[in-house]
């Protein structure tokens, strides 16, 4: 499966991190940081499905979606057009990404920026927020139970959100008893690499805590989509390709939200 395979590579890449960087100067330099932008808030908009939108060049299913990819381009585009926050790929090997994308993207915007990888260790948390992150992704399929509790003990003492993946109701109930308050639900199978909506409605359903604000992730491609998460009462929608594969990424995420299409397109 692709996830042990992104995560072989990542436990290789980390051992050579943390010699590099000693855990203690991350430590040093994090009091002197201006704090986190407020992710959780900022995916509750009344009467309306949140964007978050991605900032990818590739991945392990499609290849390369974009090949003049300028993530802070990108980046000052979807907040024009309204993005919530923004959604950065920093892994490097699988989705062409790097932690210097978030730090570039952090510096040209001023909505909260959520780091995307594959966070195993957490020596990565601490190194999320010197790199400027404001939310990291935890995966429920790439972490234990224990591992699950500790990472997002120690993001809520830096002051990071955690938005915690799910694909299965067993994660799910997994994730709701560690208290996660943003859960994400995967709409792709990693096995087939298939998107598949209908894993958002069913997951959905199960997550009866108002509190908790959910995220539907993957696949998501219009508007259409949009008002049929709206429907359902999910709270916000992670969406990468759709638009990173647009000619014009901020005109791509005006029609997602509904907007009218502009001329050129
Ligand atoms: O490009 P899409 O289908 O709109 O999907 C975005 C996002 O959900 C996807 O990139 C993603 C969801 N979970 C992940 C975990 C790691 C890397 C990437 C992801």
């Amino acid at each position: 499966m692709i996830l042990s395979k992104i995560i072989a590579s990542k436990e290789l890449e980390l051992a050579a991190l943390k010699e590099k960087t000693p855990i203690e100067a991350l430590q040093t330099v994090i009091p002197t940081l201006p704090a986190p932008r407020p992710f959780g808030p900022a995916l509750r908009l009344p009467g309306q499905v949140a964007i978050i939108a991605e900032a990818k060049k590739a991945s392990p299913s499609k290849g390369i979606i974009r090949h003049q990819y300028e993530p802070e381009q990108l980046a000052r585009s979807y907040e024009r057009e309204g993005a919530s926050a923004i959604s950065v790929l920093t892994e490097e090997k699988f989705f062409l990404g790097h932690p210097s994308h978030l730090t570039l993207v952090k510096k040209v915007t001023s909505i909260p920026v959520l780091r995307k990888d594959f966070i195993i260790d957490p020596f990565q948390i601490y190194e999320s927020r010197v790199l400027g992150a404001d939310a990291i992704l935890l995966i429920a399929a790439a972490l234990k139970q224990d591992q699950l509790e500790e990472f997002q003990e120690i993001a809520a003492g830096l002051g990071l959100s955690c938005l915690v993946e799910v694909h299965t109701e067993l994660e799910l109930i997994n994730v709701l008893s560690t208290g996660a308050s943003i859960i994400g639900i995967n709409n792709r199978n990693l096995k087939t690499f298939e998107t598949d909506l209908s894993v958002t409605f069913k997951l959905r359903s199960l997550i009866t805590n108002n509190q908790i604000t959910v995220v539907s992730e993957s696949g998501i491609k219009s508007y259409q989509d949009i008002l049929k998460l709206r429907e359902k009462g999910v709270h916000a929608a992670l969406v990468g390709e759709a638009l990173v594969r647009s000619p014009d990424p901020g005109a791509g995420l005006n029609q997602l939200k509904g907007g009218r299409v502009r001329e050129g397109l």
